[in-house]
């Protein structure tokens, strides 16, 4: 089939990439002319294992190119998706003018029937809404067909969440162009769910939500842990054998950050607000969460006494591991209430330094090393779980650091191991702090 894809954002890219790979002819389409080059040249714009390897494969094979010229792309396909992004806007909606402006962009290129297919993110109703954008601005008699078909593909498991996913929904009122759409992914062997465009849209927010619940649920408990000196690690594997719960997104740390589940639970409730049905759930999930991303600063104050003049050591930076993206990181805003608070902070990120220097800016200083960042620390926070930083010699690790404590954000350090190491103070989340006072013989 042939097919142009409109955006080579996380999403645009992998859906692109993974395409042409169960043979389809695709062609990515992006009005970022560097992002396009990048790709030209057999590159990926974006830290996302397994992606460059099948991008070089499939341009090689000449089923994938890329172009910033709608006009030619679209003279090319009977499939058009839509991979734009979806951002928040201040009072928390989904702002639509990326998709709008991608509206304009079909309406005035599109030359053949189409079947436009809407994975971009968005609140119930907009697929409707494109719709009457495109058809009123159409510059050829065409015939277009709409489908939702959102995505939920993970950052940092990109392609092996669209070459294995769970499910693939379809929402279209069209059944030939779902026919077409699933005959599109048929090679993937997944299953399909088929339903109402309106459903399928909100199956997008609803999932999203429930997981940035459940994340924020485990957070509370683990606060609770904390207070009353139970360990949130084995109360979530206790509560994940039951196979109605589930043991998936239940680890407690700092709160989920993303370029997701923020915005699109603000989002959902967004429209729970302009619908008139309370939906005050979804307002503790945020609060949950924003309470949670400032815990290792707060945990740190308490210990430290002051943050004036302390220097902090943080491990990681992007929102989670094997990513570089810095969208929403909870980095961001641990970041900038120490440098508030007075303290002195040196970062390190095995890949998203680059990218959290325009974001958080030059008030903390960025290295290339864990240890280059430990060097005089007061203390250390580990805020990714980056498998490099489980992996760390942390006797020599404390070794350079003026006093050797450890604020866990991610629960991802081996605490037997780190008894080793007395002395030691260990604070991870939700569980009992190891403090090892004496130095081991
Ligand atoms: N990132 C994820 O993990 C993920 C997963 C599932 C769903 N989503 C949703 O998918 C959508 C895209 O997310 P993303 O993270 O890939 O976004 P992104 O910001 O990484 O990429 C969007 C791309 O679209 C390009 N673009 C904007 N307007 C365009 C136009 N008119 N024509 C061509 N290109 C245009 C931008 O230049 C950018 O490269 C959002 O709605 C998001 O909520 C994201
Ligand atoms: O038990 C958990 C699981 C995740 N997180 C955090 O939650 C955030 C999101 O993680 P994850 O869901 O793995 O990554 P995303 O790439 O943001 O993927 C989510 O958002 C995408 C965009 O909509 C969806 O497509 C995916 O299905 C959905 O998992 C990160 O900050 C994680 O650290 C936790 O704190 N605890």
């Amino acid at each position: 089939m042939k097919v142009a894809v409109l955006g080579t954002g996380y999403v645009g890219l992998s859906t692109g990439i993974c395409l042409a790979e169960i043979g389809h002819n695709v062609i990515c389409i992006d009005i970022d002319e560097r992002k396009i080059n990048t790709l030209k040249e057999g590159k990926s714009p974006i830290y996302e294992p397994g992606l460059e390897e099948l991008l070089i494969k499939n341009s090689s094979a000449g089923r994938l190119t890329f172009t910033t010229s709608h006009q030619y792309a679209l003279n090319h396909a009977d499939i058009i998706i839509i991979a734009v992004g979806t951002p928040q806007s201040d009072d928390g909606q989904a702002d639509l003018s990326f998709l709008e402006r991608a509206a304009k962009d079909l309406a005035e290129n599109i030359v053949r029937d189409s079947i436009v297919v809407v994975k971009s993110t968005v609140p119930v109703g907009t697929n409707e809404y494109l719709k009457q954008l495109l058809l009123g601005q159409l510059k050829n008699k065409v015939e277009i067909k709409m489908v939702s078909n959102p995505e939920f593909l993970r950052q940092g498991s990109a392609i092996q969440d669209t070459l294995k996913a769970d499910r693939i929904i379809i929402g279209s009122d069209d059944a030939g162009a779902s026919e077409i759409i699933q005959e599109m992914y048929r090679p993937l062997n997944v299953p399909f769910l088929l339903t109402d465009v309106r459903s399928a849209e909100m199956i997008k927010y609803a999932s999203n939500a429930f997981l940035a619940t459940k994340i924020s649920f485990i957070n509370g408990i683990a606060n609770l842990c904390e207070a009353v000196g139970a360990d949130v690690e084995d109360v979530a594997k206790g509560m994940g054998y039951d196979k109605r719960i589930g043991s998936a997104f239940l680890k407690a740390g700092i709160g989920y950050g993303g370029s997701c589940f923020p915005k699109d639970v603000k989002a959902l409730l967004h429209t729970s607000k302009e619908q008139g049905i309370p939906f005050s759930l979804l307002e503790e999930t945020i609060a949950i969460n924003d309470h949670q991303q400032e815990l290792l600063v707060g945990k740190a104050l308490k210990r430290l006494g002051e943050l004036k003049g302390k220097k902090i050591a943080m491990l990681g930076l992007s929102f989670k591991p094997e990513t570089d993206d810095m969208r929403d990181a909870p980095s961001i805003k641990i970041a900038h209430a120490l440098t508030a608070g007075g303290a002195e902070v040196t970062a390190y990120d095995p890949v998203a330094s680059g990218n959290a220097r325009k974001v958080i800016g030059e008030v903390i200083t960025y290295v290339d090393s864990a240890f280059e960042a430990a060097k005089g620390a007061d203390a250390l926070f580990i805020v990714t779980e980056w498998e490099e930083f489980r992996q760390l010699e942390f006797e020599a690790l404390l070794d350079v650091m003026k006093q050797r404590i450890i604020f866990d954000g991610r629960n991802c350090l081996d605490e037997a191991a780190l008894q080793e190491c007395s002395p030691i103070e260990y604070y991870p989340v939700g569980r009992p702090a190891v403090i090892m006072k004496d130095k081991k013989v």
